[in-house]
């Protein structure tokens, strides 16, 4: 142990030798010239590197002589501001670009201490500040950097995985901060006499609240979604390992209220991805659909609703590839009216391509989701697995379902009428949305058993209905546009015809309607059920 008179002699030595490396550096520095000054500089640093055990790796906000921002700056930044937020004393909070939330990050001139794989590391935020900025009249932005330090024996471990681990995390936080978007095409049409700058996609904010916790739906079948989807989201290397392209096709079918647009609503908030709401009817061609395909982004959901109204896939493809694909068909062509006075020329070739032709695997991952009411009327070729992956069947609301809602609408997980309508859920049809409606408060003072005696008494209605509703309906022919059409009506296991004239109205025998799509509902053609047990 050194006593104090040593540490006093060792103190004046070092004392006099920094004195002495001063004086010589101060006659260098007014008697030697540049040049050699420089080059003694460069051999203290060599001389400083080798006792200095540290890396230093510095990350600048902008890079190139454009001062493009740097996305690395911006990654290390979404990744150090979950950190630093608990370690810094020094915070500043932004609303960064695009987001939704005020992010905090570590202010100038701090550091913080990160530990991956039990290496330590060191961050430091600093900046550059230009002296010509104060007086220029356009001041330079500040040149704000992030400087990493670690000992120089973990530098393959730094370098090939904790950055990139910093970068990827950066990346998903960001994305994760960033305001989702809702796009839709717009119809080519439009562009053509709008300004140059508008382009096939344009978008608003995606607010949509629906979640995977909020959605009716059997649990398992939840799961099985949550997880599928979360399995792609992670397979970047195994998509590659195998040859695919990193993208799944999702179709949804189901009757109309049971769910599918809040499905996609809740897997988008699920992965945080943006939604393209593609209104085939509004793309012109398969060159335009193209476009479309390359004008999307990657970790987002493409979106088709209602694919059997869009375009008619109803027949085979051959026929259907010739023919250019008539987009007024449908039930809901009413709201979907082409935009375009040509109407729409995608062909279910064009389609088939969309989804995975050579294009499709351009600009990383990607969900496409179809939906529709009737899963049986489009063509095999594009239901198939590979194309469609996951077919995912919404059907009306069970009492797994119902109680989810009764959570979501009215707060109660309990109730004296639960085993009562659990009961009804097993004799009656009913939509989760009519259940929505039902338990949703119509004035402030309803509640919850108001709300719950009228979802009961929706059931029993349904009930009654589904006691007298005829089972199935069937369209004879639908070759001929102005032919009347022989429908025959069979009520519950026993066919029965009847005769009627074009307005539908009934005599006995077979009845005869317009010329209506096939297959058809008995409500499309009668308004009132009732009416329809009334004629049998
Ligand atoms: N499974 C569900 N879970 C929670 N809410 C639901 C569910 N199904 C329907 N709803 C409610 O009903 C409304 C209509 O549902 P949604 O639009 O998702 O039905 P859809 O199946 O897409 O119908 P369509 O075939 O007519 O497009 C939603 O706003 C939502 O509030
Ligand atoms: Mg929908």
């Amino acid at each position: 142990m050194a006593t104090p008179r040593t540490m006093m002699e060792l103190w004046t030595t070092l004392g006099s030798t920094i004195a002495s490396f001063m004086f010589v550096w101060a006659i260098i520095r007014q008697f030697f010239p540049v040049e050699l000054r420089r080059y003694l500089g460069s051999y203290t640093h060599r001389l400083v590197d080798y006792f200095y055990p540290y890396i230093q790796i510095t990350i600048h906000e902008f890079t190139g002589s454009h001062l493009k921002h740097s996305e690395a700056y911006s990654s290390v930044e979404a990744y150090l501001s979950t950190n630093s937020s608990k370690i810094a004393k020094r915070l500043k909070a932004e609303v960064g670009k695009d987001s939704s939330k005020l992010l905090l990050s570590m202010d100038e001139h701090e550091r913080v201490t990160d530990e991956f794989n039990g290496v330590q590391v060191w961050w430091l935020s600093s900046k550059v500040v230009s002296l010509s900025r104060a007086m220029s009249y356009y001041p330079e932005p500040e040149r704000r950097y992030y400087r990493l330090k670690f000992h120089k024996k973990h530098r393959d471990m730094i370098t090939e995985t904790y950055l990139e681990h910093v970068l990827n995390k950066g990346k998903e936080i960001k994305r994760q901060n960033k305001q989702r978007r809702l796009y839709t095409n717009n119809s080519s049409s439009s562009i053509k006499y709008s300004s140059r700058r508008q382009t096939l996609w344009s978008h608003i904010v995606f607010e949509h609240p629906a979640t995977f916790e909020t959605l009716a739906m059997e649990p398992d079948k939840k799961q099985e979604i949550t997880e599928d989807l979360l399995t792609f989201s992670k397979s970047k290397d195994y998509y590659a390992r195998i040859g695919k392209a990193w993208k799944r096709g999702y179709l949804l079918h189901g009757p109309p209220g049971t769910g599918k647009s809040t499905l996609i609503a809740a897997m988008a908030n699920f992965l945080s991805y943006d939604i393209y709401d593609l209104e085939l009817t509004a793309v012109k061609d398969n060159t335009e659909l193209r476009m479309l395909l390359i004008g999307t982004t990657s970790k987002s959901i493409i979106v088709i609703e209602d694919i059997d109204c869009s375009l008619e896939l109803t027949g085979q493809r051959k026929k259907i590839e010739e023919k250019p694909l008539d987009s007024n068909k449908g039930k809901k062509e009413a709201g979907k009216e082409p935009k375009d006075e040509g109407g729409s020329k995608v062909t279910l070739s064009g389609l088939l391509n969309f989804i995975d032709g050579l294009w499709s695997s351009s600009g990383g991952e990607r969900i496409i989701v179809f939906t529709t009411n009737y899963v049986e009327k489009l063509d095999p070729a594009l239901t198939r697995r590979g194309r469609m992956d996951k077919h995912v069947e919404m059907s009306y609301c069970n009492f797994e379902g119902f109680k989810v809602l009764a959570k979501n609408y009215l707060e109660v997980e309990a109730h004296p009428t639960f085993d009562l309508i659990q009961k009804l859920m097993k004799e009656a049809l009913i939509t989760p949305a009519d259940v929505a409606e039902n338990l949703m408060p119509k004035t402030a003072t309803e509640n919850a058993d108001v709300c719950l005696s009228n979802l009961i008494r929706a059931l029993n209605e349904a009930k009654d209905l589904k006691k007298n509703e005829p089972a199935k309906v069937e369209a004879m022919s639908t070759d001929t546009e102005k032919e009347p059409v022989k429908v025959e009506v069979m009520l519950l296991d026993q066919p029965k015809d009847i005769t009627g004239s074009t307005e539908g109205t009934s005599k006995g025998g077979s009845m005869l309607l317009d010329p209506i799509k096939d297959p058809v509902k008995v409500d499309e053609m009668l308004p009132d059920k009732q009416e329809a047990a009334a004629i049998l």
